[in-house]
């Protein structure tokens, strides 16, 4: 391909887990996955302390000088070498940070999930909009090959329509002996499960159903949540939550947990003529299995393939390259993870908290 690249010019806001493995892909050559018309330059690091934004330039970046070191996030979203700000603090942040961004006029990529509530990320969306910048919530899943692919086999129908989803994401975070402090138990932080690992059932539950072409983007008309909670902080520990497409018609039967591993099998897309089980984990798969029915109604298996997916880094780098094809193209919104999927995430995890009767501490949620 010829042409010069688009240079995205990122800004990073904290130098946490995220961020850290988000700079890393960022960094790698986008030739080494066949990306030729986007390149990612980090322009500045912003963190509450300047020594630690160094820190992480030097031990991220090799010391790399062309990065400037902040010790803020103002300072970050106002410097002008920067395009686009890349926000990697705890949920309950995401909201500030990025009115921050937005009225620096910055582009904004949000870690998921996007916001605490519903309310603050239609706030988000109308202040984007009125202000003209860009904005996603980073649900890198998305823009994965075993994403494209399970679409792919969807859209050209020889497994008929999706009837069942089936997926669960869950961490052993060691909640007994962590400080309740951890974003993981702190209310404050928007601990627990479904906030932190539910987007991921969710992705896929809305992938295949909600985008489903029978399904004309209808949001789930029924979701039924409940959760255990945890015993020191009261965040929600083990969590499921079942989704219904009455036009497909089909369900979604999802489940998160903070206190055992990720089970075996990821997610499970049951159709009438087949089965698609994708690899864990299920935000980053690098494979998937799939299996053709003799006929609908008949399990006897006349076809089953086997894909192994590879690339280099982590997988946070697709992501990053659509964001560079939106501004490039003067697109304030990507079509493949658009705000209304967020909006419909935000309400789902509003409904399951609601109904397992976990409220977030007073003044976090900045919108109700
Ligand atoms: N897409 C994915 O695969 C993943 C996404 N995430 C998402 O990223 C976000 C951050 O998670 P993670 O990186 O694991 O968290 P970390 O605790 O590792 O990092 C969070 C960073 O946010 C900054 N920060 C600002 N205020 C606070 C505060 N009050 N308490 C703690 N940190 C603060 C700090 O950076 P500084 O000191 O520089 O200001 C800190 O290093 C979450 O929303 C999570 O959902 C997390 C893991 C994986
Ligand atoms: O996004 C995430 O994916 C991986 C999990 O371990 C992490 O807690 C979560 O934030």
């Amino acid at each position: 391909m010829s042409g010069t690249p688009f240079v995205v010019r990122w800004g990073i806001i904290s130098t946490g887990w995220i961020a850290k493995a988000f700079v890393e892909d960022l960094l790698l050559d986008p030739k080494t996955r066949g990306v030729h018309d986007v390149v990612h330059k980090i322009v500045a690091v912003g963190s509450r302390s300047v020594e630690s934004a160094q820190g992480f330039i030097d031990t991220v970046a090799g010391g790399d000088k062309s990065i400037k070191a902040l010790g803020s996030y103002d300072a970050l979203v106002a410097d002008n070498d920067v395009d686009v700000v890349y926000i990697g603090t705890p949920h309950t942040l995401h909201y500030d940070n990025t009115v921050a961004a937005i009225n620096a006029r910055k582009h904004v990529l949000l870690e998921k999930p996007a916001t605490s509530n519903a309310a603050e990320w239609a706030d988000l969306v109308r202040r984007a909009k009125e202000t003209g910048v860009f904005l996603m919530e980073a649900m890198w899943t998305r823009f994965q090959p075993a994403a494209l692919a399970v679409r792919e086999i969807i859209e050209k129908g020889e497994l008929g329509k999706p009837v069942i989803v089936d997926a669960d994401l869950s961490g052993d975070f060691g909640v007994e002996n962590i400080p309740t402090t951890h974003r993981i138990l702190d209310p404050m932080l928007g601990g627990g499960a479904i906030l932190d690992l539910g987007p991921y059932p969710l992705f896929w539950a809305l992938h295949v159903l909600y985008d489903n072409p029978s399904n004309g983007s209808q949001p789930p008309s029924r979701v039924s949540g409940g959760f255990v909670k945890n015993a020191r902080t009261g965040v929600d520990q083990n969590t499921s939550f079942a989704l219904d497409f009455p036009s497909i018609p089909a369900q979604a039967r999802l489940s998160c947990s903070i206190n055992v591993p990720a089970r075996e099998v990821g997610a499970i897309v049951r159709f009438r003529k087949g089965t698609i089980w994708v690899d864990k984990p299920i935000y980053c798969p690098r494979g998937y299995r799939v299996q053709w029915f003799e006929k609908e109604g008949r399990d006897a298996v006349v076809r089953e393939e086997t894909v192994k997916l590879t690339w280099e880094g982590r997988g946070m780098h697709f992501e990053a390259d659509e964001v560079g094809r939106c501004l490039r193209d003067g697109k304030l919104e990507s079509a493949a993870w658009t705000h209304e999927k967020t909006a419909v995430a935000m309400r789902v995890f509003d409904e399951v908290r609601r109904q397992g009767g976990y409220q977030l501490p007073d003044g976090v949620e900045k919108i109700l």
